[in-house]
This record gives C-alpha cells, structure tokens and sequence, in this order.
C-alpha cells in the first residue's frame, strides 16, 4: 500500500525505548469513536459512533503509521471530524480486533492481507448453478471463517433454477446455518442472521451478490459511492471493502475485489478449534499431528471408531484442512 504522508511527518519523533507510553501515544481525551467503512490508497471514511450519519475522511497519525487499519477497524479520531469536503481527521488509535478476515495473495505467500475487522460473521454466497458451485472454493472460505473468529454462513442462490440439495447435505455435517435465496423470495432468514451484528458478503463473480446486497441495503450503489467518495480521490472506484448500514440494524460488508482465498497463514489448530467435539479428541493426538489422513495415530480416527465423534464431521474437518495447497 503506498504510504502516505500527513502532516505528523514533519514532527521529530521520540525515540524507541522504554519511556512510558504517553510519550509517544498522547491521551487524546478529546478523541471521537468512529469506525472504518472504506479505505482507498491511505485515506480512511470513517462513521462516527454519535453520529451515525456523518462520514469523516481520515488519514493515519504519526503514532499510527505501523498500524494496519482496515474496513471495521474501530478507531478514534482527533482533529477536524466536521467531515467537510477537503478537511481530514487523524486516525490516534485503533482499538483492538475481536475478529479479522484475511487472506493471502496464494498459498505459498505467507504474507497476510487482513480485509475486514470485527466482523461476527461471513456470509458466503453461492449459485446453485449458473455459475455452477465449486465446493472447494466454499471450503476456502470456512477455512478463513474458522481462522479468523467469523461464524460462517452459506447463502445459496438462484434455487429457483436448481435444487439446493445436494449442496446442503454436503454442508450439513459442519452444522452451519444455510439459507436459501431465489428472486422475489423472502429474506427473512437471513436477516435474522444478519440483524444487529457485522457481516461480511463474498461471493465469486455472477453469484447475485450484488443482487443480494441491493436487496439487504436500499440505495447500496448510493451508499458505496458516498463512502468511496469521502476519501476524496476521484472518480476511482473503489474495488475495496465497503462498509453499508442494515435498515434493520448491523453492517453489511461487500467485498467486491476479493476474487478468491489464498490460505497461506491458516493455523490448523485454529480450524480445529471450531470443531468443539472434535477439539477435545484431538488432545490425544500424537504432537504434531496434522489430523490430515486416517491413521492409527490420529486420535479423531479412534473417536469416530470409539463412537465419540461423527464420522462426516471428521471427513468434513478434513477435506477443510487439506484446501491449503489445493487449488480452489
Ligand atoms: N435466476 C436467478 N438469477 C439471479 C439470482 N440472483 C441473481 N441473478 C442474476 O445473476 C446475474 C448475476 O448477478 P449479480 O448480482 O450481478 O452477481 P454478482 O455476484 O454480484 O456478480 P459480479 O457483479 O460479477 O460480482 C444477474 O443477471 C442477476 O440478475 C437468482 O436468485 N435467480
Ligand atoms: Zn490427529
């Protein structure tokens, strides 16, 4: 990402040590909560907690320029938060994240690209046809669901050119919420889902996301250009993550550059660890184990024998931990 500069570049920084805190972090009593709903080249829109209306258009503060800031970050702002055109706010802190979606550019790059912060879930959004589905990218996308602390839930849409089922029953054993959409029909599920919390919405290209989002957001085209437009750089449309108010209450997150997800960073353990009943049986494992093949070492093999684990949830578990290094 290019960096940018502002205007606490010119500022003579303390130097690195063990000074208290304060010196280099000051309190900013005077700062405003906001949070991040668009990010273009350096420059943050950022929607203010007491205002929900206003948009501020914000850069990072000197303190802040090793500090990754990305679309749900939660941050505080100092300086002008009028949110007038041409006027930027500083960015002084960035709470801490209880969630982060990310991906890498392919499985051998070990480098991360966090997407979206704080999000509770992650909508994945699927054709049943036309485009067919491809189950492996499906399964990429829990892998970074699982990974990243979001509950995963599948959306399946156009069912009214094909029957869901068989998609389904293949996710049935991961025991995720899956709704179903066709046009004119009801989004009552997931709405429910969605109400009140922080959802992110991927979807390979002509699934109906966009389609979606403009039926779950009134005005979504609107509303993604006055976030894009804040930052002030044009007519640059932005591919990033954009943040957008549910009617009902929450924030829909559209993702509309991210086209796939490398899964270089995935911790196996944090996988597993969204399987609870298959968690506890895997403390038995040899150290080290990969639980990745049947074997007489993996204990997730003596728990499904013993009849203490379910035999597709560990089929299931496993086809997820083996999508590193497939391709999608
Ligand atoms: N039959 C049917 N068609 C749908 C449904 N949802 C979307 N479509 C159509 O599928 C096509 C793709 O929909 P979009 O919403 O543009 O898909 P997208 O996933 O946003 O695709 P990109 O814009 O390329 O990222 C459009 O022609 C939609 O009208 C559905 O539930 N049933
Ligand atoms: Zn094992």
């Amino acid at each position: 990402m290019a960096r940018e500069l502002d205007e606490d570049d010119v500022r003579v920084r303390p130097s690195r040590g063990s000074r208290p805190r304060t010196r280099d972090r000051p309190d900013h009593a005077e700062a405003v909560a906001a949070v991040v709903v668009g990010v273009d080249r350096g420059r943050y829109t950022c929607r203010l907690d007491t205002m929900a209306d206003r948009l501020v258009a914000a850069v990072r503060g000197g303190s802040m320029r090793r500090t990754s800031v990305i679309v749900g970050d939660r941050v505080a702002l100092v300086g002008d938060v009028s949110g007038a055109a041409g006027l930027l706010a500083r960015i002084v802190r960035r709470e801490e994240r209880t969630s982060v979606l990310r991906r890498t550019p392919d499985d051998s790059d070990p480098v991360e690209r966090p997407i979206v912060a704080n999000a509770d879930v992650l909508v994945i959004v699927c054709a049943v046809t036309d485009p067919p589905p491809r189950p492996g990218l499906i399964d990429r996308c829990l892998v970074a669901a699982y990974d990243g602390g979001l509950s995963p839930v599948l959306c399946l849409t156009k069912t009214d050119l094909a029957d869901p089922a068989a998609l389904v029953d293949l996710y049935r054993p991961l025991g995720l919420p899956v709704v179903t959409t066709r046009p004119g029909g009801d989004l009552r599920a997931l709405l429910e889902l969605l109400t009140n919390r922080v959802s992110v919405l991927f979807g390979h290209s002509g699934v109906g996301k966009s389609t979606l989002v403009n039926r779950l957001v009134p005005a979504a085209d609107r509303a993604i250009g006055e976030v894009n437009a804040v930052t002030g750089r044009g007519r640059h449309t932005s591919s990033a993550a954009v943040a957008l108010r549910l009617p009902q209450g929450g924030t829909v997150v559209d993702t509309p550059g991210v086209r796939s997800f490398g899964l270089g960073a995935v911790s196996p353990d944090r996988v597993l660890r969204a399987f609870e009943d298959l968690a506890a049986a895997a403390a038995h494992c040899q150290p080290g184990c990969q639980h990745l093949a049947p074997s007489p070492d993996c204990a997730l093999d003596s728990a499904v024998r013993d009849g203490h684990a379910d035999a597709a949830r560990l089929a299931s578990l496993r086809r997820l931990l083996g999508t590193r290094g497939a391709s999608p």
